[in-house]
């Protein structure tokens, strides 16, 4: 399957300026030689651009609401088309406010998806429920059908069809989930592999449970919506909220190949990756360690390979 590389410059979901130039930092790191490396073929559809609204302010505790809204409109559509030409879409972020527009996209394509959430966050604050009004940290609330009785209408976000059950969705890597978020996931039985799980069960059996849990027929399209700070901190420092005891970079790759293993996975977000959080080593150290895990969706193998054409001499 063609690879359909979409940037979303975007920072707006957060207060910390940087996550724009996280398509960029990927970029510059190789993603795309990787990739035809592997054999993929990749059509770079570049960055979409996004308006910045004028006095943007809050709508309740909102940040940004109006720029926000705007934007994962722009990304629905952007996302929606690249799948509809049969495309795996890799969207590089950027904020993960970004997920809402890419599941949304992915989801007027194919209504059957289901999700898997890399991330030491759960974001699924309702805008009632959100402590700090990021809107990264909400992106789920809003399409989560389930939901819909809890989140109030904001505005910019009026376009924004709820497109997702809780029950095709399953977190991996959650060690820093607020109060309304855990109501949430024990009132819905959204299935949640914390790093507690992780310890407890092995990476393995986290795996084999999460998609069995989300998929039992090992039929259905999967969106990965990866957050760097899934990761521990000491391999992803560049990102905006850190959180110790995070996925090591061998978990971190073995939840990829098993992803990759399904043969299904249609849509992959890598968002909060910060270039202008930490210094110049930490940046390479985030970028390189993102590729790595990355690569593993799309074939690389730990166990080495060679090229179809490979003759040996
Ligand atoms: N990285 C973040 N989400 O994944 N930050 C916001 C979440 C805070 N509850
Ligand atoms: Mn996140
Ligand atoms: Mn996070």
């Amino acid at each position: 399957k063609k690879v359909g590389l979409l940037g979303i410059p975007f920072s707006k979901g957060q207060p910390r300026g940087g996550t724009e130039q996280g398509p960029q930092a990927i970029r510059e790191a190789g993603i795309v030689e990787k990739l035809e490396q592997l054999g993929t073929q990749v059509c770079d559809h570049g960055d979409l651009t996004f308006d910045y609204i004028e006095n943007d302010t809050p709508d309740g505790n909102v940040k940004n609401p109006r720029t926000v809204g705007h934007a994962n409109k722009k990304i629905s559509k952007a996302v929606s088309d690249i799948i509809y030409n049969g495309q795996l879409c890799l969207n590089l972020g950027g904020d993960h406010s970004m997920a809402m527009g890419t599941i949304h996209g992915h989801a007027q394509v194919e209504p059957d998806l289901v999700v898997v959430w890399v991330d030491a966050h759960a974001d699924i604050n309702t805008p009632l429920t959100s402590p700090s009004g990021n809107i990264h940290g909400m992106p789920l609330s809003f399409i989560v059908k389930e939901l819909d009785g809890y989140v109030p209408t904001v505005k910019g976000f009026e376009w924004v069809k709820p497109c997702l059950s809780v029950k095709d969705l399953v977190y991996i890597g959650l060690r820093d989930v607020d109060p309304g978020e855990r109501w949430i996931i024990e009132k819905f039985g959204i299935k949640a592999f914390s790093m507690q799980e992780v310890d407890k069960l092995g990476i393995r059996e986290v795996m084999e449970q999460a998609l069995k849990a989300i998929d039992p027929s090992g039929t259905r399209p999967i969106h990965l919506s990866f957050d760097v700070d899934a990761l521990d901190p000491t391999i992803t420092p560049s990102t905006g909220t850190p959180v110790h005891g995070g996925l090591s970079f061998r978990e971190g790759q073995y939840i990829m190949e098993e992803l990759a293993n399904t043969g299904r996975l249609n849509c992959i977000d890598v968002a909060e990756v910060n270039p202008s959080l930490g210094n110049k080593e930490e940046n390479t150290l985030t970028t390189e360690t993102t590729l790595e895990v990355l690569n593993k969706c799309f074939g690389q193998k730990r166990g080495g390979g060679f090229p179809s054409n490979y003759v040996m001499p």
